[in-house]
């Protein structure tokens, strides 16, 4: 899944990395040398106050933003599970062990094309056979056989079955063995796999393509699973052009046309997408009526003029779970309470900070919320250095290449450029990441399991 002609961040030189230390970050540098730094603790940090209001609000540490989101979604009422047909569970969670309703193989049954035969050769054929799909046939007695097809279901009293290539016949038409068909040979007796009642699979199973044939070869119709929640995407900007080439100070919406597939390989069902401009009424008003279980928002997550996603939510009196995280980029990311069943992530405007609040708090609630396995955690060495921030946790798009992950250039917080290559995201903690030290690595969906497959 590595795209080709990847550029990779030079070293520390590096016009990007650059860009990436903006005023604020070196204003935390300098405060860090003079020993006021509060590591990865909950006050508010010193680099956090020249923007900041006297009573500024914590920030949360990276790793606890994650847990709050998770925990979150645990908090609200249990989803109702739902009967889906099996064509519409694909990539659900089972909400209900799934058990057998049948034994497999239901009959005593052929493994292969040749003869079911009783007793020991050499046998008298039968004229008919036997074919997969057709009812009882009669049973055989000793020194008879019966042409049989791999899947029929075996006459009873068979001893064996002879393969066709096992088997000859002679001038009188008489069934002789070629090498020996010992006692139940390639007959797959009923309840070989499981008994009727047998558990299959485990409440919570991930619906995949092969749970989907288990599921229809053990009877059954539909699956009891846990609903995709539904999300509403707001996206904030009177800036946003939806199409042609930005022009008049005027940029396009990146996050409208990314946001819908990303969402839906977290877990999200439907999800529509709004432009609201930078409108506050229109804004509070696509809040308060929004029946989604998740609200999604990009942009005005900052201070700015025209930034109104904190009043609004002071104003419904939304309660703010997590308002500002010790990430870059990203840190202006929130986490609300908007009703007993509803949540809102409020996503930065800057593209790639979108993406570091993407998976810091949007994944664990979506995931969490339709019941979706978090997959495990893993680490690998990074190729070179990473500055870290610091006081934050930085992410960091990088493509895998053997058992290194290398860090991409164009990892500005404005920038898509490097993880629209990425294979996933590293966790650069504070104080950096030297070459072949270990990084917590985030995959991105598509990485490991196609396009195709992960958006389902
Ligand atoms: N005084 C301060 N200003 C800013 C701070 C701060 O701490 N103090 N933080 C900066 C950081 S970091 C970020 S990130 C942004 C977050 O800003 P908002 O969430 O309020 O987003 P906007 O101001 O609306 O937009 C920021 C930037 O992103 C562009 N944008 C917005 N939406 C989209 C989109 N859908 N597609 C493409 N680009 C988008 C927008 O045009 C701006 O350029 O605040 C900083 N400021
Ligand atoms: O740097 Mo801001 O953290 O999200 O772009």
């Amino acid at each position: 899944m590595t795209a080709r002609g990847v550029q990779v961040a030079d070293d520390a030189g590096d016009a990007e990395d650059a860009e990436e230390l903006d005023v604020e970050e070196a204003l935390a540098l300098v405060n860090e040398g003079n020993g006021t730094g509060t590591g990865n603790g909950t006050a508010p940090h010193p680099a956090q106050a020249p923007h900041a209001p006297a009573a500024r609000h914590r920030t949360t540490p990276w790793p606890q933003a994650r847990e709050i989101a998770a925990r979150a979604a645990r908090a609200g009422a249990r989803r109702a599970p739902v009967a889906v047909p099996l064509g519409a569970a694909l990539g659900l969670a089972l909400a209900a062990p799934l058990t057998a309703l049948t034994d497999l193989p239901s009959f005593d049954t052929s493994a292969m094309d040749g003869w079911a035969v009783a007793g020991p050769g050499p046998w008298t054929v039968r004229d008919e056979g036997v074919l997969a799909g057709h009812d009882e046939p009669e049973p055989l007695t000793d020194g008879e056989a019966v042409r049989i097809a791999t899947g029929a279901r075996v006459p009873q009293d068979t001893t064996a079955v002879l393969r066709s290539e096992y088997g000859r016949t002679d001038t009188q038409g008489r069934l002789h063995a070629l090498c020996e068909a010992g006692h139940g040979k390639d007959i797959r007796p009923r309840g070989q796999e499981c008994r009727s009642g047998d558990q299959l699979l485990p409440l919570g199973t991930l619906v995949t393509p092969a749970v989907l044939g288990l599921a229809a070869a053990a009877g059954y119709d539909t699956l009891t699973v846990i609903p995709r929640p539904r999300v509403d995407v707001l996206v904030l900007g009177d800036e946003l052009l939806t199409e042609g080439l930005p022009h008049g100070g005027r940029i396009r919406d990146a996050l409208g046309p990314m946001l819908p597939p990303w969402l839906r390989a977290l877990g999200a069902g439907d999800t529509t997408v709004r432009r609201i401009g930078d409108d506050a009424k229109a804004l509070h008003r696509a809040i308060t009526r929004s029946r989604a279980e998740v609200i999604v928002t990009t942009g005005g997550t900052a201070a700015g003029p025209v930034d109104h996603l904190h009043p609004t939510l002071r104003r419904i009196g939304a309660e703010l779970l997590v308002d500002g995280v010790e990430v870059r980029p990203g840190h202006p990311m929130l986490l609300a309470r908007t009703k007993e069943d509803q949540h809102l992530v409020g996503l930065p405007g800057n593209p790639l900070a979108a993406v570091s609040g993407l998976l810091t708090l949007a994944d664990p609630l979506l995931r969490t919320l339709a019941a979706h396995p978090a997959p495990e955690p893993y680490t690998l060495p990074l190729r070179e250095a990473v500055q870290g921030h610091p006081y934050d946790t930085r992410l960091v798009p990088v493509v895998l290449r053997g058992d290194h992950a290398v860090p991409l250039r164009y990892n500005g917080p404005a920038m898509l450029r490097g993880v629209a290559v990425a294979d996933a995201l590293a966790v650069v903690p504070p104080g950096g990441v030297r070459p072949d030290q270990e990084a917590e690595l985030l995959d991105l969906p598509w990485a490991a399991a196609g396009i195709g497959v992960c958006f389902t």
